[in-house]
């Protein structure tokens, strides 16, 4: 892997830049519309944001291609080595809510992997980045930590962080199978993932096929960073090449040291579910 020292620079200064914004917008009255297709409620902070992420990477990387969310991806993906995922504000939901539970993510794919992330939660001020096989760090105010997930190995004893807004029937199963007692909600794939890659949860399930490669590119090469895990509902690494943006087949991310006790337990109720085949 070559030194990403730039694109992590960067990533993170692009990222405190977009921070900036969102916590203008949200400190205004804005207005909030629904997107096309059921795919949840959108505001001035993600198109500005998205706007601001993907011109800023342009500048920096003008031969990388960038997938953003709210970016028209049609050409994007699939003709570039490197390709940026980038969403602007993951946990809209929670930024119309106002419960501070919304983070920007920026997360570099080279081939099929993701390999860079960043995701800066601005309420709090945390900013979480992380190279795979270089590891990674959580900043919270100032204070700088290493990254790194637990060892937590039995299913009962795991801590589970599971959506605040899209709760589903076939989480509330997989934790009764695996005996599950300790869990909690927060909003956006990235605060979840970095909750985890600091060790304050030890596994999150996205039961969905709602989400898209931006949601999970940068909180993966954080966990990844950390020494987690984050697959597909069956056990299988998403690929980051374009071939497909939607996340079809929902999200399991979790710490290596439990992951091959709860990834065929989770496996087998996505089947029954019809999740995946
Ligand atoms: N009905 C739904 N069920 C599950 N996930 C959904 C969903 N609608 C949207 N999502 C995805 O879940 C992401 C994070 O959700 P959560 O905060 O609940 O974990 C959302 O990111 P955005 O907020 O960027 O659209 C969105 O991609
Ligand atoms: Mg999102």
């Amino acid at each position: 892997m070559p030194s990403l020292d730039t694109e992590l620079d960067t990533a993170r200064r692009i990222a405190r830049e977009a921070g900036a914004l969102l916590l203008e917008v949200y400190a205004t009255p804005f207005s909030v519309e629904d997107k096309a297709g059921g795919q949840g409620p959108v505001t001035e902070a993600d198109t500005r944001a998205n706007a601001l992420i993907v011109e800023a990477l342009r500048r920096a990387f003008p031969g990388d291609g960038v997938v953003a969310e709210e970016s028209d991806n049609s050409a994007a993906a699939g003709r570039f080595e490197r390709c940026w995922f980038v969403d602007p504000l993951d946990g809209t939901q929670e930024f119309v809510n106002r419960n501070g539970e919304f983070a920007i993510h920026i997360g570099l794919a080279i081939g099929t992997e993701a390999v860079l992330g960043v995701v800066y939660r601005p309420v709090g001020d945390t900013l979480y980045s992380g190279v795979v096989g270089q590891g990674g760090f959580v900043e919270k105010a100032g204070a700088r930590r290493a990254l790194r997930v637990s060892d937590v190995a039995e299913p009962a004893s795991l801590r589970l962080v599971v959506s605040r807004s899209h709760r589903s029937k076939l989480t509330n199963q997989v934790v009764a199978r695996l005996g599950i007692t300790r869990e909690q909600e927060s909003g956006s794939v990235g605060v979840k993932c970095g909750l985890l890659a600091e060790s304050q949860a030890d596994l999150y399930l996205h039961v969905s096929d709602k989400s898209y490669r931006w949601d999970n590119c940068a909180p993966e090469a954080v966990l990844r960073s950390a020494g987690g895990i984050l697959t597909d509902l069956g056990g299988t690494p998403y690929r980051y090449d374009g071939s497909e943006l939607q996340n079809l087949r929902g999200l399991l991310a979790c710490n290596a040291a439990a992951f091959p006790h709860v990834q065929p337990v989770v496996t087998r109720f996505a089947r029954e579910a019809g999740l995946i085949t």
